[in-house]
């Protein structure tokens, strides 16, 4: 059986090609960000990345999981004890999915393929004056393990909010569910961020754009196009962002073809609103994030 890591260039950035049998998983070493992954090369992908994705420095690429921190999404959105860490610009999604992440190790054997990323940012970053690691360790085996460590390694106390913004591919995004979130309370950002409950499976009729909060551990994408369900299962994570920009909002979306909001589903594991994260000096944190495909 074939395992590999082979380094890579991706349009300009570079990366790894991560092999495990037939299972492929392209990492940009920008952001941390895995690209693509592939359960079965033969197969559609799990993770999905887009056709017109632009490969440009400090600038996620379209698709794949970005790594959302030290905040996520609109900072004004965030907890104010986020917020007060901020000193300077406050691009949305945080710093960590536009920066050079350095590779910490890499392992080939006949149980995974490893690779693990590291944002050292013990001296801070621009416009945040704190002290973190936040290392990105991935697994691909039969499976695709993705763990994200935050370290405060400063002598304050340390409020994060983060994600793994995995966007999933999908055959048609009318057509699928997505299981485990029936009696979830979400906030509806689209509508003044609105409380609601969620009632039975989750479909998706037009512009979906949710903060899921108290959220379980095991949720389910029901494909019947591909017949296949993806199995999320999170750890250290009790919130999820549910979003797609359908028809008129993919347009003014950079690296997004028009009828690109057909295939993709984001369901971001997350540390958001009151699941953020505090950490005391020395204390560490894992969100973990399992992949698998039946
Ligand atoms: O275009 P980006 O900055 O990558 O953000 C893409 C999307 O990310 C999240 O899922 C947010 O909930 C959306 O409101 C946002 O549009």
């Amino acid at each position: 059986m074939q395992q590999s890591i082979s380094a890579m260039n991706f349009s300009g950035l570079q990366g790894w090609r991560l092999r495990f049998g037939s299972a492929q998983l392209d990492v940009c070493q920008q952001g941390g960000q895995i690209l693509s992954y592939f359960p079965d090369i033969e197969q559609p992908p799990v993770i999905w990345l887009s056709d017109c994705a632009e490969y440009v420095t400090r600038q996620s690429v379209r698709g794949g999981v970005p790594v959302c921190w030290p905040w996520f999404g609109d900072l004004q959105r965030n907890p104010l004890e986020v917020q007060k860490n901020i000193t300077g610009a406050a691009p949305f999604h945080g710093l960590a999915r536009t920066l050079d992440w350095q590779l910490q190790q890499q392992r080939v054997d006949e149980t995974g393929v490893q690779l693990i990323l590291q944002l050292d940012a013990s001296h801070g970053l621009a416009g945040w004056p704190h002290a973190a690691y936040l290392t990105l360790h991935i697994v691909l085996n039969e499976r695709l393990s993705i763990r994200l460590e935050n370290h405060n390694v400063g002598t304050q106390p340390l409020a994060i909010s983060q994600a793994l913004h995995s966007y999933f591919a999908v055959s048609d995004i009318r057509q699928v569910q997505v299981n485990g979130l029936s009696g979830c309370t979400y906030y509806e950002t689209l509508e003044q961020w609105q409380l609601r409950q969620q009632q039975g499976v989750l479909t998706l009729n037009g512009e979906t754009d949710r903060v899921y909060v108290q959220v379980p551990q095991h949720l389910q994408i029901i494909d019947p196009g591909w017949q296949r369900r993806i199995h999320l299962c999170s750890q250290g994570s009790s919130s999820a962002i549910v979003w797609n920009p359908w028809i008129a909002k993919a347009k003014d979306l950079s690296g997004f073809a028009e009828d690109a909001w057909q295939h993709m589903l984001c369901i971001e594991s997350a540390n958001v609103l009151e699941d953020h994260l505090l950490l005391a000096p020395g204390e560490r944190h894992c969100l973990e994030l399992q992949l698998s495909t039946d």
